[in-house]
């Protein structure tokens, strides 16, 4: 507080005041401008001699008469203040100063900022004799603070938006700046993470790496660096988790800063993963399209078939694995298909597997997969039928061709659900129900040392026999019509129903190929016949009697041994197609050259 009238007196002060660089005005008592210094002249553009002597000073802040601060102030009407100045900003009032900001209209129409103070000046007895108003314009300022203001709010909102973690560490290798998605991934809350080592959030494996692209006085940091892979982070709960980041060094306002940004790549890995399942699923799934070995509708009349429909009916819910015994062609496959089906793993994938179709080293990294270079050939990572099947169903036909080693394999597989791929290391975790079958006698294949007894009554806790054709005479004349309107739709011949004969003779038949073989016979009778009765032309070995069959007893090998040949000497030792050996056979042609290679069975040459 001036409590000297030094303006009447004091030419000094006068003089100082009309010189100061801030625009200044000062009124006396009645509120008449007494002096208006250059600086003011400057800010309002009007002279001190059209000022000084009248009550005008409005004039130079607004286009209407409205009181200034200094007005206010020597009326003591501070009160009113936020109906003059509605944008001030600030605001502050003692008896003799007050203080205030706001965006004025300046007469000529500029908008300026002007920071306003008034302080009254006092006389010996106390009484305000004058008050002296200053202005400083702070309009440059003010309008960088608000675009400062703005561009920051831009930045968070982006910084709040953004998928990756943003972290930017100072040069304590400190967090200072955490957004949204970094609290997500790191699960804990900025206000937690600022100001902690970032060591805390990196996997400590991996910190040395991490430090390498965050040392600022390092070359190599200098650039921005993307490292794609072969680094963790560390969770706030300890979690490690695999990330994608990419490292900016900067220089700002003398400090060297890094900003990391940061995606947890676990998800990409996982939909990866699942891409590659699928493609896997839809590679498998596009064979079995294209495989005629793919079932229709299961026939089932004779009571045999119905007891064996009631035990997989039974077995089906249960995760136990299923043993289905039969001749070939009985039906084992659709069985199991009818197994998976009625299960709780109905969703996922059944997976078929056929032991016999391959030789015994391909077959075991096709049942488990093979690592990159396991073998020659092994030019990348393959993942095997049981990886596949996972939550689903794994189908092993032809059990009995399993080699020793890979036997040992399934046992594990049974046993704990967990295998490793061949040359690999890593052991992996599956979730398979085991379907085998086999039309060998697997207890006297465990008996000659070829089947792995432990193996053996693992599977066969819940075994099903399948029965023969010939024991079920009922499902003949079933079946039979059931090919008929199947083939006779395919290769669109009128054909009504079998003749009467043609019928006895397949009730009669031996059917060693069981329904595979009816049903290749009927295919070929509905090709040959023109209607409207399908004919069947004579069967080869008719059905006799039981006793005819009695043969000086030979092992099951020379028998089989010495049938395929006579077959491959009819066929002309063609294997495949609609009359090669297979078909007769009632044999898939692989598993039929697999078992021409297992017993030995060449073509010579002369
Ligand atoms: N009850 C049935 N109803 C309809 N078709 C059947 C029936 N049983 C078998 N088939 C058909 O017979 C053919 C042979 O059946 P499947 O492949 O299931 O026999 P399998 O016992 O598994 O033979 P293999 O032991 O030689 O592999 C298939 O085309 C199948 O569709």
């Amino acid at each position: 507080m001036i409590q000297t009238p030094l303006l009447a007196d004091n030419r000094f002060a006068e003089h100082l005041l009309q010189h100061t660089p801030v625009s200044t005005f000062v009124l006396d008592a009645q509120h008449q401008v007494m002096i208006w210094n250059k600086a003011c002249e400057q800010l309002t553009e009007l002279k001190a001699e059209t000022m000084v002597g009248t009550k005008q000073h409005w004039r130079g802040f607004y286009t209407e008469p409205r009181p200034c601060l200094a007005d206010l102030l020597l009326d003591s009407t501070l009160g009113n203040i936020s109906d003059l100045y509605e944008q001030a900003s600030a605001f502050s009032a003692g008896t003799d100063i007050c203080h205030t900001e706001n965006w004025c209209l300046m007469p000529d129409g500029r908008r300026l900022y002007l920071v306003i103070d008034a302080g009254a000046i006092r006389n010996a007895q106390g009484e305000v004799v004058a008050v002296v108003e200053t202005q400083r314009d702070r309009t440059e300022q003010r309008l960088m603070m608000q675009s400062l203001s703005e561009s920051e709010q831009r930045i968070s909102t982006i910084l709040g938006s953004a998928m990756d973690a943003i972290v930017t560490i100072g040069p304590q290798q400190t967090i200072t700046l955490f957004n949204a998605a970094a609290a997500r991934i790191f699960r804990c809350a900025a206000d937690f993470a600022i100001g902690q080592p970032i060591e805390r959030f990196v996997a400590p494996a991996c910190y040395p790496l991490f430090k390498q692209f965050i040392a600022f006085d390092s070359t190599a940091a200098k650039n921005q660096a993307w490292v794609p892979e072969g680094l963790s982070a560390r969770r706030a709960d300890g979690e490690e988790f695999p990330i994608e980041a990419t490292f900016s060094p900067l220089e700002a306002g003398g400090q060297k800063l890094c900003t990391i940004i940061l995606r947890d790549v676990n998800d990409r890995y996982l939909a990866e993963e699942k891409l590659q399942r699928l493609q896997e699923e839809k590679g498998y799934l596009q064979e079995v399209i294209n495989d005629d070995h793919n079932p229709g509708d299961f026939v089932s009349g004779s009571k045999e078939m119905r007891a064996v429909m009631a035990q997989v009916r039974r077995v089906a819910r249960t995760d136990t694995p299923v043993l289905l015994l039969g001749e070939t062609g009985t039906g084992k496959e659709l069985l199991a298909r009818a197994v998976h089906e009625s299960s709780d793993r109905s969703a996922a994938i059944l997976v078929k597997v056929n032991c016999a179709a391959l030789p015994a080293d391909l077959l075991e990294s096709e049942l488990f997969g093979h690592e990159k270079g396991a073998f020659t050939g092994a030019i990348q990572q393959r993942k095997g039928r049981f990886e596949l099947a996972d939550k689903g169903s794994l189908f092993l036909d032809e059990l009995g061709e399993l080699s020793l080693s890979a036997q040992a394999k399934l046992l594990r597989v049974l046993q704990e659900q967990e295998f490793e791929r061949v040359g690999g290391s890593e052991t992996l975790k599956v979730d398979v129900r085991v379907i085998a079958a086999t039309h060998r006698n697997l207890a006297e294949e465990v008996a000659a040392g070829r089947f792995r007894a432990d193996l053996y009554y693992r599977l066969n806790v819940f075994p099903i026999d399948v029965p023969p054709l010939r024991q079920r005479l009922v499902d003949i004349p079933l079946l039979a019509r059931f090919f008929l309107g199947k083939y006779a739709k395919k290769f669109a011949k009128p054909l009504t129903d079998i003749d009467p004969a043609g019928l006895e003779q397949l009730r009669q038949y031996q059917w060693p190929g069981n329904v595979r073989e009816l049903q290749n016979v009927i295919e070929r009778a509905v090709i040959l016949s023109s209607g409207p009765w399908l004919e069947i032309a004579p069967l080869v070995s008719p059905r006799v009697h039981a006793s005819a069959l009695v043969q000086p007893l030979r092992t099951l090998e020379a028998v089989e041994r010495e049938h395929i040949l006579r077959t491959l000497a009819a066929t002309d030792w063609v294997i495949s197609g609609s009359k090669g050996a297979a078909a007769i056979l009632a044999m898939n042609p692989n598993t039929l050259r697999s078992r021409m290679q297992k017993l030995g069975i060449v073509k010579s040459h002369g």
